[in-house]
């Protein structure tokens, strides 16, 4: 007999988080307690991103991506001090023999230069090196910012969910190395077998996605995979790591990919983390007193996880040059992997 699971993805109102009345916001955080913990997956619709926000970063996007690979090649990651920049094709690898089809654009929380973590060389943390295209780092800042914010908001919402002071959370996120992805998946009209993106979950608190084509799917514990197009007003929300971590697997950090598609696609997703140096482990409502969900800090996990999955990394670490941290967990040992068998 299999399990209950589910087959759709709820939408949740999340107006009331904004309400002045508890009770409003409790609701929604009840919401978001039954589908963190069922599924992993919802939308949200009653945000407050402004719709001319969202045109301007695709915008930006594809003025991005429609340069020449090599003036692309000129933020190249690889060449970044912090992980940020061009992504090309092949880069990212979550499946040896079935490398995904996408490049992508990597913009980080901004922390300037002089900042004590960036001068005491913490990874992942830095400024951004803008492309020289006009208006491109003004749209994708404003973006940036405005799904932080609403990051800000959902975490509140999660913190109620969780039985927390609704501000458990406020101050962990001042300079976290939360990245905005700007992913292209270009027009493939052959490619019936190549992922766009292969099987994973993701490594943070929380992901904010915007996409414009059908594509995401999300896997059950029946180990099917179910569909989550884009519905139109809405984000798409996923339960990351850390947060299954917190909760000791209450809240599941859902494996989910990105099936080929004929169509080009443009998606963007904001991974909400917490600041580089914060240890999360399971919360004391949640600890089950197993070595299951050891403490780790959350900024070691996400690079240790980005050291096992980008080729640049990977030469670095052959070279000598980098080594993964200590009790680095390997990929994909969070969510319902485990549980359905389903291999990345
Ligand atoms: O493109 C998408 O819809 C999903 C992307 C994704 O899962 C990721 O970048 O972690
Ligand atoms: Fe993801």
């Amino acid at each position: 007999m299999t399990e209950e699971t589910f087959t759709s993805i709820p939408v949740i109102d999340i107006a009331g988080l904004y309400a002045d009345d508890k009770a409003e916001r409790q609701k929604v955080a009840a919401a978001l307690q039954h589908a963190a913990s069922k599924i992993g997956f919802f939308y949200i619709s009653g945000h407050r991103v402004a719709p001319e926000l969202i045109g301007n970063v695709r915008e930006a996007a594809k003025d991005f991506f429609a340069q020449p690979f090599e003036r692309k090649m000129e933020r190249y990651i690889g060449a970044s001090a912090s992980h940020k920049g061009f992504v090309p094709e092949g880069e990212e690898i979550y499946n040896k023999s079935r490398p995904d089809h996408k490049e992508a654009f990597d913009i980080g929380f901004e922390v300037p230069a002089d900042h004590p973590l960036v001068q005491s060389g913490t990874p992942l943390l830095g400024p951004n090196d803008w492309p020289e295209i006009p208006g491109f780092r003004e749209k994708a800042s404003a973006y940036y910012a405005a799904v932080f914010d609403l990051g800000r908001v959902l975490f509140r919402g999660f913190a109620l969910a969780l039985g927390l002071d609704e501000n458990a959370f406020d101050d962990v996120a001042q300079f976290p190395p939360s990245k905005l992805r700007m992913i292209h998946y270009p027009y493939d009209g052959e490619a019936q077998d190549a992922p766009g993106i292969g099987a994973h979950t993701d490594y943070e608190c929380f992901t904010i996605l915007l996409a414009d084509k059908p594509g995401l799917e999300v896997l059950n514990d029946n180990g099917e995979w179910i569909d989550a197009p884009p519905i139109p007003g809405t984000f798409v929300v996923n339960i990351g790591d850390m947060l299954e971590m917190m909760t000791a697997g209450a809240f599941v950090a859902t494996a989910h990919r990105v099936r080929s598609v004929k169509e080009e696609r443009y998606s963007f997703p904001l991974f909400y983390a917490c600041d580089y140096h914060h240890e999360i482990r399971p919360l004391p409502a949640f600890e089950k007193g197993d070595t299951e969900y050891e403490a780790v800090k959350i900024g070691d996990h996400m690079w240790a996880q980005a050291m096992q999955t980008y080729s640049y990394l990977i030469a670095k670490r052959e070279r000598g040059e980098i080594a993964l941290p200590e009790d680095t967990r390997r990929t994909n040992t969070f969510g319902h992997f485990s549980k359905t068998g389903v291999t990345p």
